[in-house]
């Protein structure tokens, strides 16, 4: 059983599913959690030998959407994602000051602006690891879509967006040199030029083919995690693996990750002991057929298994 550094006994997994779409415009992907929750999450991680804590419902982040939300500039649907990302945050803080590790099931990945900031609250040198076909550090003003799901790590390091109104309540609480990325492969061109600029470490699709995954990981969690005492908040976006291998979702980009590379990571992050929190992302029943529906649901839950500790023999 991997030791956990900074999670306190007995560990536990505090489980959040967090029921919300409002961060790009397709519907079903606040349907993920509960798909993940019926395919049997729970009773999987509690066989690695966690506790598991989850209350039986959803928060039902459902409630904090308000009926009428029109675009501020080019941004959609502003008041819905601050609303839920600011009471996530809430939540994921209160479950990390109790010591344990914060999963969270989404969702798109606009979500993150809470699930970051709620465990930067409690760990001030927090690092993450986010694992994606797609940067998502738009600056809001920027962003060819205005979906927020590409804009949420544009919110969380300083010197980005400046003021967005309605979120005014979100802290940049992440420094440059404490986020990496691995998969990229679809990056808009503000976010190249903030990503240079800010000199933010960034493993692509090239170097995973050049390195290999082993070696990409490796200089991945040097790069945040130089004296592994950094504690980890690892944020899965189920599209950095290849379309072949996660159909449902909603923005798919070709030529991603391999079923064991996805896993091999999760399975390295697990190996420091160092992770406090893990957003698995963007998984999207409604996109597909019953079969991608299965395999999408069945990889993300074996993502969050081998993060939790799993391993193959
Ligand atoms: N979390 C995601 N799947 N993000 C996709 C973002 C796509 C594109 N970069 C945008 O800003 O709209
Ligand atoms: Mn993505
Ligand atoms: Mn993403």
């Amino acid at each position: 059983m991997t030791q956990t550094q900074f999670l306190k006994e007995p560990r536990t997994v505090s489980v959040l599913g967090v029921d919300f779409s409002g961060g790009q415009p397709k519907e079903g992907v606040d349907e993920g959690p509960f798909q993940m929750i019926q395919f049997g999450i729970l009773d999987q991680i509690k066989e690695l030998d966690w506790r598991v804590e989850f209350d039986g419902s959803f928060p039902n982040y459902k409630k904090l959407i308000p009926t009428v939300d029109p675009d501020i500039g080019t941004m959609k649907k502003p008041r819905a994602v601050s609303n839920v990302t600011r009471a996530l945050a809430q939540n994921i803080q209160g479950q990390a000051e109790k010591g344990h590790l914060a999963l969270s099931l989404g969702g798109d990945h606009s979500i993150a602006i809470g699930t970051i900031s709620g465990t930067a609250a409690v760990y001030d040198n927090l690092c993450v690891i986010w694992v994606d076909a797609h940067a998502d550090i738009n600056p809001v003003a920027e962003s060819p879509s205005g979906n927020l799901h590409g804009c949420p790590l544009s919110f969380l390091i300083d010197g980005i967006n400046g003021e967005v109104p309605e979120f005014e309540w979100v802290k940049p609480c992440l420094t440059p040199d404490r986020l990496v990325y691995i998969g990229l492969r679809d990056v808009d061109i503000a976010e190249k030029r903030v990503i240079k600029k800010l000199g933010i470490k960034a493993f692509s699709m090239h170097d995973v083919d050049k390195y290999g995954i082993g070696k990409v990981v490796e200089m991945a969690i040097n790069h945040v995690n130089p004296h592994r005492n950094r504690p980890i908040h690892l944020s899965f976006d189920v599209d950095a693996l290849d379309p072949t291998v996660a159909p449902s979702t909603g923005t798919p980009v070709r030529g991603g990750l391999t079923f064991r590379e996805g896993h091999y990571i999760c399975e390295a992050v697990a190996e420091t002991g160092l992770l406090v929190a893990m957003d698995m992302v963007e998984v999207n029943p409604a996109l597909g057929d019953d079969d991608s529906l299965l395999q999408t649901v069945t990889v993300g839950c074996s993502l969050v298994r081998c993060a939790l500790g799993e391993t193959l023999l």
